[in-house]
């Protein structure tokens, strides 16, 4: 244990996760969070108590709910957003195709969906399937790697044929940290909508999306929400979109998200409020292991797991710029414009990866050349973080 540790007002719960006795060193929480040990209990409680007691009397006693519940809890710790505007769903590429297709529904006429280029493959993909579907043209935005989307390129990349922005919060790579409110802003000026992938920041980096006037938000809870492996993601939509003369829709016309799943009638009429984005039925054991961690979240608070996340990412450059100062930092110097993992470049850090997995190092490898360290505020220790980096420095060594 360091002293860090040692004086770390969030400390003690990292004794919450599974594994956390070991001497593994795990640095890859924003692929996949550790499970909290509460949880283990949870799902045991729910296959005795209610899935196997109440049976499909759980729809109506909770379970029909649950989308919107949970979304709400989201949204409350997390997001800044008031309720009724997030809800649980599909997985991130799900919610993103029927997001970013209510979105440009909204702007008919218009001619352009706008994508960065460093965005998650995911988003680039489906932007890319939405534009062929729906008769658009795709905009790329270059991004500068030494600044992330900035306000200049998204300026430049904008106009009166742009429909939708979509970009991401924290880079998948690099961890720059967009400046969501100046962007929006951007977009709006334009006469566009913007749709943020937040699943590199939620759980980790709070948000304001109502004060920020964010569209449309979508998020993995997998990551630092700790969902758990194929956990359902989350999508966020403004009120003003869900109410007013034209409130949106979205395509996957599914009985769950209709007004009525019960009339079963002959046609389908959106539900309404956030409920429309819904299509089948939800994954309830999917939400369990998320309502352990935002419970957690709520008790912390997210601005001191967003004070832990910058102490660790702070100190994981500080310990590579004595230990490995052969690589190059790939994220941003400044915290204020960092997520929450930190990415080093060496030509070698593929094999390094290899090697170090090897010896139950997990950090996570991402092209080119990066070694990405995904660093999960509440599971994390100081002390892991430097055993994990004297580990890349000794394969360095050896690969040399
Ligand atoms: C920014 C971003 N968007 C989306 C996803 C994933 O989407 P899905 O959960 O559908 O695989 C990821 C990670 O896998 C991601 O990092
Ligand atoms: N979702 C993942 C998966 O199913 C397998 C391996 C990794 C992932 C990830 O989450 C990758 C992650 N989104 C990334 O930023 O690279």
């Amino acid at each position: 244990m360091t002293d860090l540790d040692t004086h770390d007002p969030l400390g003690s719960y990292r004794d919450r996760f599974v594994g956390t006795d070991s001497d593994l060193v795990y640095l890859d929480g924003n692929s996949l969070g550790r499970p909290l040990r509460a949880t283990g209990e949870r799902l045991r409680t729910f296959v005795e108590q209610e899935w196997g007691a109440r049976l499909i009397r759980g729809w109506d006693e909770s379970w029909f709910l649950l989308p919107e519940v949970v979304g709400d809890e989201i949204g409350r710790v997390c997001l800044g957003a008031a309720p009724g505007q997030t809800v649980v769903g599909d997985s991130t590429t799900v919610l993103l195709y029927k997001a970013m297709r209510a979105a440009v529904a909204l702007r008919p006429g218009r001619t352009e969906i706008v994508v960065d280029r460093d965005n998650f493959p995911t988003d680039r993909y489906v932007a890319d399937g939405v534009a062929r579907e729906c008769g658009l043209t795709l905009r790329w935005v270059d991004v500068d790697t030494s600044a992330g989307v900035t306000a200049e390129l998204l300026a430049e990349a904008v106009g009166e044929q742009t429909a939708l922005v979509v970009l991401s919060h924290v880079a998948y790579r690099s961890a720059w940290l967009a400046d969501v409110p100046a962007l929006t802003r951007i977009a709006h000026d334009a006469g566009a909508l913007v749709l943020w992938d937040l699943s590199h920041s939620v759980g980790s980096v709070p948000t304001q999306l109502d004060a920020w006037e964010v569209d449309l938000a979508v998020g993995c809870t997998y990551k630092y929400l700790n969902g758990g492996p194929g956990a359902p993601a989350f999508v966020y939509v403004a009120e003003r979109h869900l109410t007013g003369d034209v409130p949106l829709t979205q395509p996957v016309q599914g009985w769950m998200g209709a007004l009525d799943p019960f009339l079963m009638g002959p046609s389908y009429a959106p539900a309404a409020g956030i409920r429309r984005m819904l299509s089948g039925t939800p994954p309830v054991v999917g939400m369990l292991a998320l309502q352990d961690m935002l419970a957690l979240l709520d008790e912390v608070g997210m601005d001191a797991v967003r004070a832990k996340s910058v102490g660790l990412t702070e100190h994981a450059i500080t310990v590579a710029a004595e230990l490995l100062p052969d690589t190059v930092l790939a994220s941003p110097r400044e915290a204020a414009w960092r997520g929450g993992h930190v990415t080093l470049n060496h030509p070698l850090m593929r094999e390094a990866t290899a090697a170090l997995w090897r010896r139950d190092v997990i950090p996570d490898y991402r092209d080119p050349d990066g070694l990405r360290l995904g660093l999960s505020p509440l599971s994390t220790s100081y002390d892991e973080v430097e055993r994990g980096l004297q580990a890349v420095r000794e394969v360095l060594d050896a690969l040399a």
